[in-house]
C-alpha cells in the first residue's frame, strides 16, 4: 500500500531514501497515524504537525547514538513509527501495549521518558554534561513546543544550557498553540514579534539563534542542520509548523484535534461520545452557578481550560478566571496571592501535573493557611495515558501536610456541595475527582460536613470505609451483604468520633480509595486504630505501592483488585 513506510522500519532504513522521496515518506506517515489515531484513539494534531521534522531528525542525525528527546512526547508517534515500532501502534495505548508516549524501557531510541512537559531541556543538558565528562562526542537534541517553552521548567533549563558551552540543539516547534489558544507574554513574543527581537531573546540567554525556518520544508530543515554544525553551541532553531498538518479538520480545529477520540478519517466526522454528563462539566456548571451571586471568587487553570471544563467559565467571566499556561507552580501561588487578598480563588488542576507545584502548595499555601480551593481533575485512572498521567498520589501527598482539608466526594452531588463549600473556606481545602462520566449514586441526601462521615449502611461485624468514587464500585459490590458502610467525605480532617464507635463495634475493617496505598485514606485509619489499641483487623484496599500503565480504567481497576467484581468477590469470602 505503501511505497516507502513499507520497506521501512529504522533511521538506517530511512538513510537509505534519497531526500526527494521524503516528502512521498511523510504523507505516507500522515495517512498511517490518521488510521491509527482514528480507531485506536491517541494525541493527533502535534504528531501530524512534526512529521517532516521527525524524518529530517533521523535522517540527518546518528540516532540513538545521538539522543533525541521530545518534550512531552504527545507529538512522537511518527518518531515512534520510523523507529522500529509500526507493528507496535495496533497495541497504542492499550495494556500491555505501546505506551502514547517515548519511555526508555520501550526502545533504545526513547533517549528520555516523558509526558509532562517542559522536562527536555534539563534533561539534555544533563546528558550532554554526563556525555563530556566521558568524553562521547554523540549529538544532543531536543524538541521542544511552544506552550511547553515558556513553562518555568524549562526557563530553569535554558538558563542553565545558554551558560555553558555545551553543543546542544534546542529546536522550538512553534505552531502558536497548545492544547488550547496559546497564552502568555512569550508565546506571543515568539508569535508576533520580528526574527531579531526572537534572535536577542535567545542570545540574551546565551544561545546562537536560527529561524525562524518552515518545519514543515525538508531543504530548510537540512539547511538548518548544516548551519547547526557549524556553531559552537548551545543552539536554539527556531521552526513555525502547523499542529495537525496535512488533515484540514486537524488544521482548522486545533484544540478539538488535539485529542479527538475516534473519528471517520474519510469524512473527519468525530464518533459521539456516549457520556451523559461528566465530572467537568459539573464543575464547569457549579462555578457558573457559583460566580453568578458571588463576585468574590476566582479561577486558574494552567493550560487546561478544555480538559478541565473551564471553557465556558472563561467567557463568562473573563475578569476571574485565569489560563496561565504550562504554569503549575504559578498558577498555585497566583492563588495564594489572590487568598491573601480576599478573593477565594479555586485553583483547577489535574491531579498528575499538580505534582509540580507540591513546595507551592506546603510553603505559599498551606504554610500560610490560606483559603485555596484546590479542584483536582483526573484524581485516580485516568487510562490510556498511563503512568505519567494517573492521578494516585494526591490523597497520600495532601494528607501529610498541615492545615490541608482534603476532600474525596463520592459522586457529582457531594462534589457540588463541596465546590459550593469551598467559596466559604478559610483554610486550603483540596476536592478531588476523576476523569469522565459521574456516577450519580443517588445517596441518601445527607448534608456533607467537614470532618463527618456518612453512615449508608448499617451490619454486623463488618465495615467497609471508603472515601471517593470508589463508592460506584462499593455500591455495586455491597448489593444485599449486611455489611456496614461509611463513606469519608473527608481524608482529612477524618471522623475521629464515628472512627472510634467503628472500632468499637466492628471486628473487621475494610478500607477502600482511588489512590495509592502509602501515606493515603487506609494507612491514616490504620494508624488511628493502632492508637486506639483496636484488637480488630484494618484491610487497606489502594492502588499498589508501583507505577501503573496505560490500559481502560476498568482494566486497571480490575488489575489493582478494585473493580466491583473484585470487591465482590472479596466480601463474599467474608459472609
Ligand atoms: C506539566 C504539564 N502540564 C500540562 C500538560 C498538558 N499538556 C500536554 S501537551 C500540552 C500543550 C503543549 O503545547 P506545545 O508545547 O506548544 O506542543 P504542541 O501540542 O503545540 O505540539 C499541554 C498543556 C503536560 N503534559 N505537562
Ligand atoms: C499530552 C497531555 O499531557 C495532555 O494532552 C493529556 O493527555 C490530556 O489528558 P486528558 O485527555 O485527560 O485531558
Ligand atoms: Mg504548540
Amino acid at each position: 500500500m505503501y511505497k516507502y513506510l513499507n520497506i521501512l522500519e529504522t533511521p538506517s532504513d530511512l538513510r537509505k531514501l534519497k531526500r526527494e522521496d521524503l516528502p512521498i515518506l511523510a504523507e505516507e506517515a500522515r495517512d498511517f497515524i490518521l488510521d491509527i489515531v482514528s480507531t485506536k484513539t491517541g494525541h493527533l494534531g502535534a504528531s501530524l504537525g512534526v512529521i517532516e521534522l521527525t524524518i529530517a531528525l533521523h535522517y540527518y542525525y546518528n540516532t540513538p547514538t545521538d539522543l533525541l528527546i521530545w518534550d512531552v512526547g504527545h507529538q512522537a508517534y511518527g518518531h515512534k513509527l520510523f523507529t522500529g515500532r509500526k507493528s507496535d501502534f495496533q497495541s497504542l495505548r492499550q495494556l500491555n501495549g505501546m505506551s502514547g508516549f517515548p519511555d526508555r524501557t520501550e526502545s533504545e531510541f526513547d533517549a528520555f521518558g516523558v509526558g509532562h512537559s517542559s522536562t527536555s531541556i534539563s534533561a539534555i543538558t544533563g546528558m550532554a554534561l554526563a556525555n563530556r565528562l566521558k568524553n562521547d562526542k554523540r549529538k544532543h537534541l531536543a524538541v521542544i513546543g511552544d506552550a511547553s517553552i515558556v513553562s518555568g521548567m524549562a526557563f530553569e533549563g535554558l538558563n542553565h544550557l545558554g551558560d555553558t558551552d555545551l553543543n546542544v540543539n534546542i529546536i522550538l516547534n512553534d505552531n502558536n498553540i497548545g492544547i488550547d489558544p496559546a497564552v502568555g507574554a512569550l508565546q506571543n513574543h515568539f508569535n508576533n514579534t520580528s526574527s531579531a527581537s526572537k534572535v536577542d531573546f535567545f542570545e540574551a540567554l546565551g544561545f546562537n539563534y536560527i529561524g525562524p525556518i518552515d518545519g514543515h520544508n525538508f531543504d530548510e530543515l537540512f539547511k538548518a542542520f548544516d548551519e547547526l554544525e557549524n556553531l559552537k553551541g548551545p543552539n536554539l532553531l527556531h521552526i513555525k509548523t502547523i499542529k495537525g498538518k496535512g488533515y484540514e479538520s486537524a488544521e482548522k480545529d486545533q484544540v478539538l484535534w488535539h485529542s479527538p477520540g475516534k473519528f471517520d478519517k474519510k469524512t473527519g466526522i468525530i464518533s459521539p461520545k456516549k457520556e451523559k454528563l461528566s465530572y467537568q462539566k459539573v464543575v464547569g456548571d457549579s462555578l457558573i452557578e457559583l460566580f453568578k451571586d458571588n463576585n468574590q471568587v476566582a479561577a486558574i487553570t494552567p493550560a487546561m481550560p478544555t480538559g478541565s471544563g473551564m471553557v465556558e467559565l472563561m467567557q463568562l467571566y473573563p475578569g476571574r478566571v485565569w489560563n496561565v499556561g504550562i504554569a503549575e507552580q504559578h498558577a498555585v501561588t497566583l492563588a495564594a496571592g489572590l487568598a491573601t487578598q480576599g478573593i477565594t480563588p479555586y485553583c483547577v488542576i489535574y491531579s498528575t501535573f499538580l505534582q509540580r507545584a507540591y513546595d507551592q502548595v506546603i510553603h505559599d499555601v498551606a504554610l500560610q493557611n490560606l483559603p485555596v480551593v484546590f479542584l483536582i481533575d483526573r484524581a485516580g485512572f485516568v487510562g490510556s495515558d498511563g503512568a505519567t498521567h494517573h492521578g494516585l498520589f494526591d490523597i497520600s501527598f495532601l494528607n501529610s501536610i498541615p492545615n490541608m482539608a482534603v476532600a474525596c466526594p463520592a459522586d457529582e452531588n457531594e462534589l457540588k456541595e463541596l465546590i459550593e463549600m469551598g467559596a466559604h473556606t478559610s483554610t486550603p481545602l483540596a476536592i478531588r475527582y476523576p476523569k469522565g462520566e459521574v456516577q450519580s449514586l443517588n445517596f441518601p441526601s445527607q448534608n456533607t460536613e467537614i470532618g463527618k462521615a456518612k453512615t449508608l449502611n448499617k451490619g454486623e461485624k463488618t465495615a467497609i470505609l471508603s472515601t471517593g468514587h470508589i463508592a460506584s464500585n462499593i455500591q455495586k459490590a455491597i448489593e444485599g451483604l449486611d455489611f456496614s458502610w461509611y463513606h469519608f467525605p473527608f481524608v482529612k480532617p477524618l471522623d475521629l468520633e464515628s472512627l472510634k464507635n467503628i472500632f468499637e463495634n466492628y471486628s473487621h475493617i475494610l478500607t477502600f480509595e482511588n489512590g495509592i496505598k502509602n501515606g493515603g485514606f487506609g494507612a491514616s485509619i490504620l494508624d488511628i486504630a493502632n492508637s486506639n489499641n483496636y484488637k480488630g483487623q484494618v484491610e487497606i484496599h489502594a492502588y499498589p505501592d508501583e507505577f501503573i500503565a496505560h490500559g481502560t480504567i476498568d482494566e486497571l481497576e480490575n488489575l489493582a483488585g478494585l473493580d466491583s467484581i473484585s470487591i465482590r468477590k472479596r466480601f463474599e469470602e467474608l459472609i
